[in-house]
């Protein structure tokens, strides 16, 4: 019987060697996608990449083809700028593109590619984003945690009423209540707006950081000769930076892991931390303090970005079409009247703010290229094959400008939204990304985004500073920052007074 089984497994495991080297070789003798000419010796095509790099590789895809294989120094990059390339990348292709490249920022910042963000496909990540998926952006969690997010949406508020005297720094303001909120969830404390400030401040000039030195396009990533010169100077700014992280965050686990030195007893583990440290005791040598920094670092500086560079974006569209705003402020009256606040639950009846929403993320996406993906494998992608370890890019920008996807693309059009067509074809509009690597906080971003310009519109009539329209040109950096911070005035509407009375 033994003697059977053996023979057994021995025939499926040819099989299975057979018909994937078969298949492999018919793979491989497809071609591979066009690319541009001429690749140069060591630098490949890395002299054509002007800044930013997303606008600049929509360029190339218009001249050269929506699917093509160009090299970033000796790292082969497959670049895609159309629907159905990237569906067939984030479906069927989904778990070999599951992957990340490895770049210095990964191995520094990302504590040797162990981050979320940065973890290779395989059994680390999955079970990070297990935690993630049921300790913090499952619906139920999401819920315990809207107190905070009408909290801290109702001190933004008040705030503005006690500043809008003066024009106010939007960018300032929102990055700072978007920190506070997930800050809270993570570990419960509140940075901006009481005595913590200067803490606060230090924590954010250190994701402000992160977020510059993980670029994409740091040349010692392509070219390995260059990690022996250029990159020295990048690599010791990243461990100064990585040590000032570790103390920061260091601290903020030993305050949850003690009251006054003895354990906190029977407490109920809620925020982010504690839960971690919860799972710390069950399995100490897997959710070591380095694992719960990491992760907790990940989060706030994949979060805190995003959202408030969306926010501020939005607000700068709005303060450009007035008319917007005033038929945004229609719906929310016509629906909450003048006696309540608008709350995330109105989020379903007020279809018109989710629009704006889409909208601003479709002309200004966080992430224009999304996060780099690698090949774990060899695979086919519109036909051609695509070897293992090649690097993708997938310019969502360049597909959310298209004229041949949308109808006016650098018009700012919320209604386009309003016909289930132009979020059905998921492909096309993707802000979040698609498949297993796809953004874990996409419910609570737009939870976010989503009641703070609720609140905002419904609260406040809005003025730009001058007659000239606002400054809608974007800077360099990861998330795609306003190359001027967004600086508005704002005045309390006639039922601001009311509902705050009423609500407060
Ligand atoms: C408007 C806000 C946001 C946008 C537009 C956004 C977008 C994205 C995109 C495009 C990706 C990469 C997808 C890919 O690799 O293809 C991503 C990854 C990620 N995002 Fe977000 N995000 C936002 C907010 C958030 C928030 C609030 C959090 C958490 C608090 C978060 C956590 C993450 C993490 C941890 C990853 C890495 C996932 C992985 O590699 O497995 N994001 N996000």
């Amino acid at each position: 019987m033994e003697y059977l089984l053996v023979t057994f497994a021995l025939l499926v495991a040819s099989f299975i060697f057979i018909f994937s080297s078969y298949f492999r070789r018919k793979i491989s003798n497809l071609s591979l996608p066009p690319t541009v000419f001429p690749t140069l010796p060591v630098i490949g095509h890395l002299h054509l990449l002007k800044k930013p790099l997303y606008r600049t590789l929509t360029t190339i895809s218009a001249k050269h083809g929506q699917i093509l294989l160009i090299r970033f120094g000796s790292r082969r990059v497959l670049l895609v700028s159309s629907p159905t390339a990237a569906e067939e990348c984030f479906t069927k292709n989904d778990v070999i593109f599951a992957n990340r490249p490895r770049f210095l920022a990964g191995k520094i910042l990302g504590d040797n590619y162990t981050s979320i963000g940065w973890a290779p496909y395989g059994d680390h990540w999955r079970n990070l984003r297990r935690i993630s998926s049921i300790e913090i952006f499952s619906p139920h969690r999401l819920n315990e945690f809207h107190d905070i997010r009408a909290d801290e949406g109702r001190l933004l508020i008040r705030k503005l009423i006690s500043e809008c005297s003066s024009p106010v720094n939007f960018k300032s303001v929102l990055q700072e209540m978007t920190l506070n909120v997930l800050m809270r969830m993570i570990s419960g404390k509140r940075y901006f707006g009481g005595d913590m400030k200067e803490e606060g401040k230090q924590f954010q000039e250190i994701i402000k950081e992160a977020v510059l030195l993980s670029d994409t396009s740091n040349l010692g990533d392509h070219m390995p000769l260059m990690r022996w010169f250029g990159m020295k100077e990048l690599e010791r700014k990243m461990i100064i930076l990585q040590k000032k992280r570790d103390a920061f965050l260091q601290g903020l686990i030993e305050q949850h892991r003690t009251v006054d030195g003895i354990e906190p007893k029977n407490k109920k583990k809620n925020t982010m931390i504690e839960v971690l440290l919860q799972l710390q005791k069950t399995d100490p040598d897997y959710y070591t303090d380095e694992v719960i920094r990491s992760f907790v670092l990940n989060l706030l500086s994949a979060g805190t970005d995003t959202s408030g560079t969306t926010m501020e974006w939005a607000l700068s569209l709005l303060l450009n079409h007035p008319h917007v705003i005033k038929k945004a402020q229609k719906e929310i009256d016509s629906h909450l009247g003048k006696s309540r606040l608008v709350d995330e639950s109105d989020m379903s009846s007020l279809p018109y703010i989710r629009c704006i929403v889409n909208e601003t993320l479709r002309m200004y996406p966080p992430l224009p290229l999304l996060v780099p993906h690698e090949s774990s494998d060899d695979c086919v992608v519109g036909g051609y094959h695509i070897p293992r370890g090649t690097m993708l890019l997938v310019n969502q920008w360049g597909m959310h400008h298209d004229p041949d996807l949308w109808n006016d693309p650098e018009r700012f059009q919320p209604e386009r939204f309003e016909s289930l067509e132009s979020t059905k074809d998921g492909f096309r509009f993707m802000p979040f990304g698609s498949g297993r690597r796809s953004c874990p906080g996409e419910g609570l971003a737009l939870r976010m985004v989503g009641l703070t310009l609720g609140l905002l519109i419904q609260c406040f009539d809005w003025e730009r500073i001058s007659e000239e329209m606002v400054d809608m040109r974007e800077g360099p950096g990861l998330t795609m920052p306003k190359v001027q911070p967004l600086v508005a005035k704002c005045r309390p509407r006639p039922i601001t007074h009311n509902l705050i009375a009423l609500n407060m």
